[in-house]
């Protein structure tokens, strides 16, 4: 897993390789500057190439002079347009500033009457490489910093974005103002949560992480909560099956949803659990849609339950689902469940008395957000999978609040209540009760259609059922959820994905994971 930083964490991490490992901050600059040169000779080969770096006074403009130098060196055309004044630099960037005067490289110290003067030589530029602001803007850019955002975006040529595109919040994945669209990002020492929340991950480009000498201890010493989850993790979490197993070795899961004309999704749910590997399911669904479920999926056994003339689960079915659960491994509930008041009470009655894990989805969550303290009477271990709506009527907020704040909703809903809160969305996020928070990489927008909630649901019932920790199968569900949906979509189209292609392309992504 890999680190993601806010700005704070990365100058921490600076400030204790610079005073715990007594490594320069010179050093750093020229580390971070002389990557991203490797990084672009890589990708962009840079022959005959005329190069322009737009630099600003902090140290991203620092690394910006040490750019311009060793292009310089290279031999490559270069020159630098200053959003200001070398003499206004400071520390590192005036010494790296001062180098590059020295060497003879082209430096133009812009303000606004004399920017127009540089239209020509960005017209003329093949690559411009945005060294304006990295971690360090606090409000949005405006003057001459918004004029020269715009140029840069304007000019249409290929942008190499030092650090951040300027004009991103480093910390909360949203543009501040006037903003850089690059073509590629190098993203240095860390990820910051930017580089992978949206819509700050849109102006991004490719994004690419280089070593910039940062001490792993400097970056351990910060204690950085959020993660990238990455393949490896997913293998590692995953059970491999040993040779003298049964059926029982698995577990049993039992999936609670369904009603009158909502009765796939439960099925989906129970299909999906069978995939992810559970050894048995049982899907419990009013009695109505019996006829229908004891056929597709057959794989699955039925507990047909006493209904509501709605065809919804009603009230008193409650204790035939405890007798059920007795001897369950898991249980995924909500798919298909409406809200309506008997089933309210079915929960009010059911989820207090339920002992092995539980995955809590759609209908499920509404009705949590409609009985206040029931989530706080539940003794087992506990998976929510929200949405952002959903997520909004849990804590009694907008969608749009949540959506402002991703990370920090999910993770103090998750330690408030002591539960595993996966949050649906770009990325998907699994915030766990101790404050941890683990960023998914996987998944496209065509995932967003009927359904495909509905098999994550059971895939994180199959995997709890399997012995995985609450955490662990909603990070394990979410990868390879995401995964899957990314191959069918790479086959098919984002468009015509549906859930039943995640359920038959499913056993392909668990077989390259476990591969
Ligand atoms: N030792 C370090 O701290 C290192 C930092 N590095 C680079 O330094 C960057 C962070 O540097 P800084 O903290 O100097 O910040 P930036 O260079 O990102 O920002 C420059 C300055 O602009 C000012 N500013 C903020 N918002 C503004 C606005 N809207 N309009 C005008 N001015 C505004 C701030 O005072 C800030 O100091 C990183 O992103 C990275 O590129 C690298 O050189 C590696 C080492
Ligand atoms: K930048």
């Amino acid at each position: 897993m890999q680190k993601v930083a806010t700005a704070q964490e990365m100058q921490a991490a600076d400030r204790t390789a610079i005073e715990q490992f007594k490594i320069p901050g010179l050093i750093l600059m020229e580390n971070a500057g002389r990557s991203v040169v490797d990084l672009m000779f890589r990708i962009t080969g840079l022959t005959d190439k005329k190069i322009t770096v737009l630099a600003g006074k902090g140290n991203n403009g620092g690394d910006g002079f040490v750019i311009a130098r060793h292009l310089h060196q290279a031999g490559v055309a270069v020159h630098v347009l200053l959003a200001g004044k070398v003499a206004d630099l400071k520390g590192d960037a005036r010494t790296q500033a001062d180098i590059a005067v020295a060497l003879g490289i082209p430096v133009a110290e812009l303000n606004e009457r004399n920017l127009n003067a540089q239209n020509h030589s960005l017209r003329h530029s093949h690559i411009l490489v945005d060294a304006l602001f990295g971690t360090g803007l606090s409000k949005p850019a405006t003057g001459l910093y918004a004029k020269l955002i715009q140029k840069i975006n304007t000019a249409k040529k290929y942008v190499v974005a030092v650090d951040l595109p300027s004009g991103i919040d480093a910390d909360s994945g949203q543009i501040l103002g006037p903003c850089v669209k690059a073509y590629l990002t190098a993203a240095l020492a860390l990820f910051k949560r930017s580089h992978l929340m949206h819509p700050a991950a849109e102006c991004m480009g490719e994004v690419v992480k280089l070593d910039i000498g940062i001490p792993g201890q400097a970056v351990e010493a910060q204690n950085i909560p959020i993660t990238l989850v990455e393949g490896s993790d997913i293998t590692a979490l995953l059970p491999k099956r040993k040779r003298n197993t049964h059926k029982g070795t698995y577990g049993h899961t039992l999936v609670i949803g369904g009603s009158r004309g909502k009765a796939g999704a439960a099925g989906l749910t129970a299909l999906a659990a069978l995939r992810a590997g559970a050894g048995l399911v049982t899907l419990a669904i009013p009695a109505s849609c019996n006829a229908a479920l004891e056929l597709h999926p057959l794989e699955a056994m039925t507990l047909p339950l006493p209904e509501t003339p709605a065809g919804t689960i009603a009230s008193d079915a409650a204790d035939l689902c405890l007798k059920n659960l007795k001897n369950k491994s898991a249980l995924a509930i909500g798919p298909g469940l409406t809200t309506h008041k008997e089933v309210q009470d079915f929960l009010e009655t059911l989820l207090p008395e339920v002992a092995c894990p539980v995955v809590i989805d759609a209908d499920g969550l509404n009705s949590l957000a409609k009985i206040p303290g029931l989530l706080a009477k539940m003794k087992t271990e506990v998976v929510l999978t929200p949405h952002p709506k959903e997520m909004a009527r849990l804590i009694n907020s907008t969608t749009k609040a949540v959506q402002a704040h991703r990370i920090e909703t999910a993770q103090e809903f998750a330690q408030a209540h002591g539960v595993t809160v996966l949050l649906k969305g770009a990325p998907t996020l699994v915030a766990l009760a101790d404050g941890r928070v683990r960023l998914n990489p996987t998944g496209n927008p065509g995932m967003a259609t009927g359904g495909t909630g509905d098999v994550l649901t059971g895939m994180i019932a199959g995997f709890l059922a399997q012995g995985l920790s609450g955490s662990d199968a909603a990070i394990a569900g979410a990868y390879v959820h995401g995964l899957t949906g990314d191959r069918v979509a790479d086959e098919l189209s984002e468009t015509s994905l549906i859930a039943g292609d995640l359920l038959r392309a499913l056993p392909e992504s668990l077989q390259q994971i476990l591969a």
